[in-house]
């Protein structure tokens, strides 16, 4: 959702980040704009000296950036962009440029600088709007930079290498990273705190108002190279309002050769035209078309869903995030030969995962990204691997016959799988490889949803908890962490229980956690104050429901509770729409919204119910076994 007309200004146009780094990518992501990151080329080797302040080097090298990217994508014939972004952050303290450290000691040598002291963290930003005439690519240049001042803390030098060794320093200007780790190091910021992690948005939105909005050149107060933008606000703005930003345009001396043209550069006005090779003047180019029709950006997106999460499946199957852990940049041929695949398509692949943002890609080779890293490898804390392929190796095939399943109402396990239900569901538990699968994808969402669903309430009144159908004890793990007086039993399937040593956490004292076998439906249930119901209600009919719950109302002695964890539907059973899409797969199941859980689990005489929107995969509902004595 583009929340202001700013940004939608963009939606209709092909736009470009030239920039490889993971956090502007995010920052422009998350206020929804869609662009393609082609990171650049360009080598950030200007001669620092020839310029006269820190930010001239910023913006000089932010343009060349987006240049080198925007004359690339012509020259090989790419669709030319419309737009491509360049940004450029560096530290300065006293008079000195501090880009990004190139090793351990350097990192060391920057943060012994910054200590204890104030710095400025400038980011250059060079917005180009490309045009392609007679095959020949015409350019104007934006750029402006902002200014962020920030003070470290007197640290030791203790501190210092253990930050040092997180290796978190290493692909940030300065040497640290203010949005990690490094926020521990900062005693306050003033500014832009967008600015000092990579991008200053909010300049930039009014730096588009600006381009887009701005009546008549007359108005324009162009500064030399000010970081205060002419426009104090994005909001409000309406199409009428809207003007060619190229009217506005002026020739400038900017030199495109890829060198800084010293004396002339940065005595020009922030926007100038750049014709491959020349500088030439504005007036009378055709501008970026305003009247296009708006892109269904959301549509296209919906469209081409499929590419996406096909490329994410199969990097993911192919174990590429695995291998490229810990690993600088690597080739496209050395990950292919790893991977035993083609090399065209494997760089493919790779070039669709740099796009995704699931990998960096840069002339040395491709390397994951930090959420790659911590979600994608297999061996993570946090991984969804498991899920990943719970979802390419099951649900892609059940999907793939979303129409019968529409059409005749059922699950589709007959025709994805051969199967009937019920024997792909003895698969789950009799074929090992089939199990292992099942239970990793549920350990990828019960790990990533755990520690919201544990502290969604107070839970420290209980002793004992029974977590029915836990699986691997993900949450069950959890809770014992938050709740250290509380002790789970994770009740499951003997075959499941038989594989769980596997999931068990390393270095956490798990002795609080018992597992023991059976059926929920047709054993006795352990004793407990707390009985645990997460992700199973969604996945069985009312008939199987009313079995479970009863037993469950049956053991409960007054003043327990259950705990039920499942994505909470809102009332017009809408959203969120991961939920709504998850029923299309037709388990016997449903999903509830809040007042069908309530009205669920008063049937089976619990009270007080009270829900909890995490925010996360999983919401939490916890109601009380009646009081008889009330
Ligand atoms: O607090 C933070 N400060 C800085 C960063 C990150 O540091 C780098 C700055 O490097 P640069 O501007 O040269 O950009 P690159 O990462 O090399 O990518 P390009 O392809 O655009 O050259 C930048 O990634 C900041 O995000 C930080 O994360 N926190």
């Amino acid at each position: 959702m583009v929340l202001n007309p700013v940004l939608g200004k963009l939606v209709s146009k092909r736009v470009v980040l030239a920039s490889a780094s993971p956090r502007r990518q995010e920052i422009l992501t998350n206020v929804g704009l869609r662009f393609e990151v082609v990171p650049s080329w360009f080598k950030e080797t200007l001669e620092k000296s020839s310029f006269t302040a820190p930010y001239e080097y910023a913006v000089e090298t932010a343009k060349q950036k987006a240049l080198e990217v925007a004359n690339r994508m012509h020259i090989k014939h790419m669709r030319t962009p419309d737009i491509v972004i360049g940004a450029d952050t560096i530290v300065s303290v006293d008079k000195q440029i501090l880009e990004k450290p190139v090793d351990k000691q350097d990192a060391y040598r920057m943060l012994s600088r910054l200590n204890g002291k104030e710095h400025s963290v400038f980011t250059g930003v060079a917005i180009i709007h490309c045009h392609s005439k007679d095959n020949q690519l015409e350019m104007e240049v934006t750029d402006f930079y902002e200014e962020t001042k920030v003070k470290f803390s007197e640290l030791s030098e203790e501190l210092l290498w253990e930050y040092i060794h997180s290796g978190e320093p290493m692909d940030k200007a300065g040497g640290y990273g203010i949005q990690a780790l490094g926020g521990m190091l900062v005693e306050y910021v003033h500014g832009d705190f967008l600015n000092v992690v990579g991008f200053p948005l909010n300049h930039f939105c009014k730096k588009l108002a600006e381009l887009y909005y701005l009546p008549s050149k007359h108005n324009i107060q162009h500064k030399k190279y000010d970081s205060i933008p002419s426009v104090d606000t994005f909001e409000n703005l309406s199409d009428g309002e809207s003007s060619n930003f190229t009217e506005r345009k002026v020739a400038s001396k900017l030199d495109h050769s890829g060198m800084h043209s010293s004396g002339a550069a940065y005595t020009s006005e922030n926007t100038s035209a750049v014709r491959t090779g020349f500088t030439v003047p504005l007036e009378n180019q055709n501008a970026v078309s305003q009247s296009a029709p708006k892109l269904p950006s959301k549509i296209l997106e919906l469209m081409d869903g499929f590419r996406a999460s096909k490329a994410l499946f199969v990097a993911s199957k192919l174990k590429i995030f695995d291998h490229l852990k810990d690993k600088g940049p690597t080739k496209a041929v050395d990950i292919a030969n790893y991977v035993g695949a083609s090399v065209c398509g494997t760089e493919r692949l790779l070039d669709a995962c740099a796009s995704l943002g699931l990998l960096e890609k840069t002339p040395q080779g491709y390397s994951n990204t930090d959420s790659a890293n911590t979600y994608l490898t297999s061996d993570g804390k946090y991984s969804l691997h498991g899920y990943i392929i719970h979802s390419n190796d099951h649900l892609w095939p059940l999907f793939t016959n979303l129409e019968f399943a529409v059409k005749e109402g059922s699950r589709q396990n007959h025709r994805a799988f051969g199967k009937k239900a019920d024997d792909l569901f003895k698969d789950y538990y009799h074929r090992q490889e089939v199990k292992q699968r099942f239970m990793a994808a549920m350990h990828s969402i019960a790990r990533l949803t755990a520690r919201d669903v544990a502290t969604a309430f107070d839970l420290s009144q209980f002793k004992s908890a029974c977590d029915l159908g836990g699986c691997t004890g993900a949450l069950a793990y959890e809770l014992v962490q938050v709740y250290p007086n509380l002790k789970v039993t994770v009740f499951d399937l003997p075959e499941v229980i038989a594989n769980t040593s596997y999931f068990q956490p390393s270095g956490q004292h798990t002795a609080p956690v018992t597992f023991v076998s059976g059926d929920f439906f047709k054993d006795n249930l352990p004793e407990a104050d707390l009985y645990i119901l997460s992700r199973v209600l969604h996945d069985w009919p009312d008939e199987k429901i009313h079995v479970l719950l009863s037993k469950i109302s049956a053991v409960c002695k007054p003043g327990s509770a259950l705990l039920v964890a499942e994505t909470v539907l809102d009332e017009q059973k809408t959203h969120p729409s991961v939920a709504v899409l998850q029923s299309l797969s037709m388990t016997e199941g449903k999903q509830r919204s809040s007042s069908e859980y309530k009205q669920l689990l008063e049937k089976y005489g619990f009270t007080d119910v009270q829900i909890k929107i995490t925010g996360n995969l999983l919401d939490a509902v916890l109601c009380f076994k009646k009081n008889l004595s009330l």
